[in-house]
């Protein structure tokens, strides 16, 4: 849930820095503007400012519109705050894919920093888009080391990836991370259909009930978080548990009976809160596997509290690995068993999940 915040250039920072982030960087830039607008594309022109040029990438119909209007609140205070040492631009997103394309724009036009506002669905098509047919997407006329950093202003639903690192949907704690232009590198993970279809991931993929149960929730998203609730409750009607085959780092194929959900994370909650992959740490170069097999309606009402605080890894038909590429297949080729990345449907099994270390800095 969104809460209602005070946005004054004296708003308090007293988020607490996880111990992950350990190689932060800050990072000035002396080259370029943007110029930009609301709903426009960015275009952006050398300069010799010497300001950051931050490109927002505004989702007005993140957490059912709120972001909109959050967004129009904070933005008289990330101007006065941001104004003196950065060339601020504002995007607003058109539709669904449309921050895919205004990322890959700006990173090719040379933007210090990329800045999602919304929720983890946009978050996830803003790192779409620092990616082009398998490889980052580059400055177009600079530098190779010059790199764009990815920002991420939480106003969503559930805005999952944000509490990893113990960021709360707070817009001016948000700005004070920008306002430091502190950058840590962090993994993504990518997802291919036999080699095919690359996809990025930087918060948790999931595959069968789980994945069922993001595809209704999306459909409640009106509801605030209990659109995670209702999902999981139309999931579960017709769901079967099912046998699926894995292979981990490329060794051998091994059999996984009665699967519910297998969920991979770079990092560790989903859901609206569920700290499902509990070990996952974005910046290890790993991604953490948990698989949940053979559970039944009741075992998720008895063990959801688990699933929530992340104490679940000790319950009966869980297990957790650390993994740097996992291929998930059913045994039974239905093509019905869905799969989810960040909480976005992707498709159907079968699928592969790669770790990308270190692939991308996020301002921290
Ligand atoms: N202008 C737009 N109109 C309609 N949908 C949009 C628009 N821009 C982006 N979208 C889509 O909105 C979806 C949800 O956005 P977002 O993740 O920001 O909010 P949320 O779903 O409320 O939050 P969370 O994912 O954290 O639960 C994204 O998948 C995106 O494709």
């Amino acid at each position: 849930m969104l809460r209602s915040t005070c946005c004054t250039p004296l708003c308090p920072f007293t988020a607490k820095q996880p111990s992950f982030l350990r190689k932060q960087q800050r990072i000035t830039s002396d080259r370029f503007t943007f110029r930009g607008g609301g709903g426009g594309d960015a275009a952006a022109v050398v300069s010799s400012s010497g300001l950051r040029d931050l490109v927002f990438v505004v989702n007005p119909q993140g957490a059912n519109g709120r972001t909109a209007k959050e967004w129009k609140k904070l933005l008289p205070h990330l101007r006065s705050r941001l104004g003196k040492d950065c060339n601020v631009s504002e995007l607003l997103t058109s539709g669904p894919s449309h921050a895919i394309d205004i990322t890959r724009e700006a990173i090719r036009d040379g933007a210090d920093a990329v800045i999602a506002v919304g929720g983890d669905g946009t978050l996830h098509e803003v790192v779409n888009g620092f990616f082009w047919e398998g490889k980052p997407v580059g400055y177009l006329s600079g530098e190779a080391s010059r790199s764009t950093a990815l920002g991420l202003i939480p106003l969503g639903t559930g805005s999952d990836f944000a509490r990893t690192f113990g960021w709360n949907n707070d817009p001016c704690e948000a700005v004070e991370r920008i306002a430091r232009g502190m950058r840590s590198r962090i993994d993504v993970g990518v997802i291919d259909k036999e080699g095919k279809d690359l996809h990025y991931f930087i918060n948790v993929a999931d595959v069968h009930l789980s994945a069922k149960a993001g595809f209704y929730a999306s459909k409640y998203k009106k509801f605030g978080n209990l659109c995670y609730v209702i999902g999981a409750l139309q999931a579960f009607m017709g769901h079967h548990n099912q046998d699926m085959r894995i292979r981990v780092n490329g060794g051998e194929w091994e059999i996984y009976p009665q699967v519910t959900a297998l969920c991979v994370g770079n990092a560790k909650y989903f859901g609206g809160g569920m700290k499902i992959t509990p070990n996952a740490i974005p910046g290890n170069g790993n991604l953490e596997v948990v698989v949940l097999q053979n559970f039944k309606w009741y075992d998720f009402v008895l063990k959801l509290h688990k699933l929530y605080n992340g104490t679940h890894l000790s319950v009966n038909n869980v297990t957790s690995r650390s993994v740097q590429s996992i291929e998930v297949e059913e045994i039974t080729d239905s093509g019905s068993i869905y799969v989810q990345s960040d909480g976005e449907h992707l498709g159907f099994l079968p699928r592969k999940f790669q770790v990308l270390p270190g692939a991308i800095d996020i301002i921290s």
